[in-house]
């Protein structure tokens, strides 16, 4: 890597992301991610060859249920899944997204979230973005105006031929019912949202749409996307998956249940209560404690790093800006800003004994977006190889570039420097012991955030950990944790306790402090209009005749 042309710098700009991961691949030696196809043709997919702008994942085996919902996206139904959490729906997801890309162009199926962190869990750009409207706070009509004004989110409405919404509990109703009244005029169709396909994913008993909370005496003016006038028109079917993968003991799954309607009984009562106490672990690894507010996490987190005796180290962030869509560069502070949804942070500062995340999945491993573990060293990848130990993403074939990465970063041009800082010539990196047992050496890997056509608009290369005695909620939401800790207290929003508990895998792995029924809060909305789904028979396909007994009703899953 010639980092002598670019002293100190902490960006590069390419023409284009095939340039820049030509350069990262040839220059940098970095290549344990294969760089995102632009190509549309049909790929194979594997753990090696991602579609474009599709997060890799482990190879899973899709079950009936998530396999139907696929099949009616393909059949080209607008649709709603539904399922409480760890049902798969982020997966299921995922899956629908590749085969519709390879069903039609990439570049017409474009994929949104309703915030940034979730849009980057599932290879997209969140709706305010992908819709050209700003923070959509004008009524429509003027909306409309804007857009016709331009030509890129004009361009963008006429091309879509598929619209993924993932998320869709945290979109606000009238958003919704604007959106689709854009939608229509902008493509002058008065079809249902102007006759796009919509595929749309989320659990209203989860997080609701940002609003300001009521105060004493006022209305809640929360309004879910169920709510939407326009709702009903545009969403033909809605699917429940059923099956929990995320936890497998079934009284858990129970509770979790009971939790999301709001309602626990006797019993669940019992079990949560059981639940209000320490839990000592053997290896040292504690429990991630969740928290509604952001301060109070970096509190937790800073309050316990800097209790670590020993050295400190910072690794800074290297960012890449390309290309918008139509061609138009990315301005280096904007792509920072972009990538900062990624969890990557811009700065991790790290001691031995910290407590970390890891947050991209290592494919060939057990380890995943969400595992737990504890910085034991900081080695070179050479001295780690020399003690028998991988590096994260690495199997025998990345070993060579792995050093690479030494290589390059060892050049006494500065670059190193920008890096880390406490070494010139034998970068180190943080060697993590996970709770599997598994000890990894943890170089830098690539984080990028894709735009609605599932091509890279900017990357950042950092070490895929970060802090993880305590994590915000927001932030924990899609996450899977083996071990969590809850302090119900803090807690103040509807479907929050939900989201934290649920995060857990067994009881062995989660302490509830403060349970009471007041804080399992479900929106009364939401139950409500749960429960006048469930008495009305629902609007079946015709191709879907025979799976009716399958696919009842939004809410079977609530009558048993
Ligand atoms: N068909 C499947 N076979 C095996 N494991 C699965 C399957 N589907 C999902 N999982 C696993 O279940 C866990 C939860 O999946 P996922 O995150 O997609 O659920 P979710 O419904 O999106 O959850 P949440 O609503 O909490 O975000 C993950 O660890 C995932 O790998």
């Amino acid at each position: 890597m010639d980092v002598n042309k670019y002293p100190g710098a902490k960006f590069k700009s390419f023409d284009s992301s095939e340039t820049a991961w030509m350069w990262l691949t040839n220059e940098s030696g970095v290549r344990d991610t294969v760089p995102p196809s632009q190509d549309h043709a049909p790929i194979t997919y594997d753990r090696t060859t991602p579609e474009p702008g599709v997060p890799r994942q482990e190879l899973i085996e899709l079950s009936d249920e998530q396999e139907h919902v696929v099949r009616q996206c393909e059949a080209g139904h607008s649709i709603f899944f539904t399922g409480s959490a760890g049902t798969g729906k982020s997966v299921t997801l995922k899956e629908v997204i590749r085969r519709l890309r390879r069903m039609y162009s990439s570049g017409s199926v474009f994929v949104t979230a309703s915030t940034g962190i979730a849009a980057i869990n599932v290879g997209g750009t969140t709706l305010h973005s992908y819709a050209g409207i700003g923070l959509g706070k004008e009524p429509a009509e003027v909306l409309i105006k804007n857009i016709r004004k331009g030509t890129k989110a004009k361009g963008r409405w006429w091309a879509t031929r598929v619209l993924v919404i993932d998320e869709i509990s945290m979109v606000d109703g009238n958003l919704f019912d604007k959106l689709e009244q854009i939608s229509r005029a902008i493509r002058g169709n008065n079809e249902p949202f102007g006759g796009i396909q919509l595929v749309i994913c989320g659990d209203f008993f989860q997080l609701p749409p940002v609003s300001k909370a009521p105060s004493a005496g006022q209305r809640d003016t929360t309004k879910f996307a169920f709510e939407a006038e326009s709702w009903s028109r545009c969403v033909k079917q809605m699917i429940t998956l059923r099956t929990v993968f995320r936890q497998r003991d079934n009284e858990l799954i129970e509770m979790l249940d009971m939790m999301r309607m709001g309602q626990v009984d006797a019993i669940g009562l019992w079990y949560f209560r059981k639940l209000d106490r320490e839990v000592e672990y053997d290896d040292g690894i504690e429990p991630t404690e969740l928290f509604p507010l952001r301060a109070q996490v970096e509190g937790a987190n800073n309050a316990r790093l800097n209790a670590l005796p020993g050295e400190e180290l910072r690794f800074i962030a290297m960012d890449y800006a390309f290309h918008d869509m139509y061609g138009k560069s990315i301005k280096p502070e904007a792509a920072s800003k972009l990538l900062d949804d990624t969890l990557a942070p811009r700065v991790l500062t790290l001691r031995v004994g910290a407590q970390v995340m890891l947050i991209k999945n290592i494919p060939e491993t057990k380890l995943v977006n969400g595992s737990i573990g504890t910085i034991v060293s900081f080695e070179t990848t050479e001295g780690a190889y020399y003690h028998g130990i991988s590096a994260a993403g690495d199997d025998n074939s990345t070993r060579r570039e792995a050093s690479q990465l030494d290589d390059a970063n060892t050049d006494d041009s500065g670059g190193d420097l920008e890096r880390n800082p406490s070494s010139y010539t034998l970068p180190r990196w943080p060697m993590v012991k996970f709770i599997t047992g598994e000890v990894r050496i943890m170089p830098p890997m690539p984080f990028e955030v894709v735009n609605a056509h599932g091509n890279s608009e900017a990357m950042r290369q950092q070490v895929p950990l970060i802090l993880a005695w305590a994590l915000s909620i927001h932030k924990s939401q899609g996450q899977t944790l083996e071990r969590v800790k809850v302090d119900l207290n803090g807690i103040f929003e509807k479907g929050q306790a939900y989201v934290a508990v649920s995060r857990a895998t067994s009881f062995a792995g989660l302490q509830v402090k403060n349970f009471s029924q007041d804080k399992v809060m479900a929106h009364p909305r939401v139950v409500a209009w749960a429960q006048s789904i469930e008495k009305k028979p629902q609007p079946v396909a015709e191709d879907e005749m025979e799976m009716t007994s399958d696919e009842e009703g939004y809410w079977n899953e609530a009558r048993d």
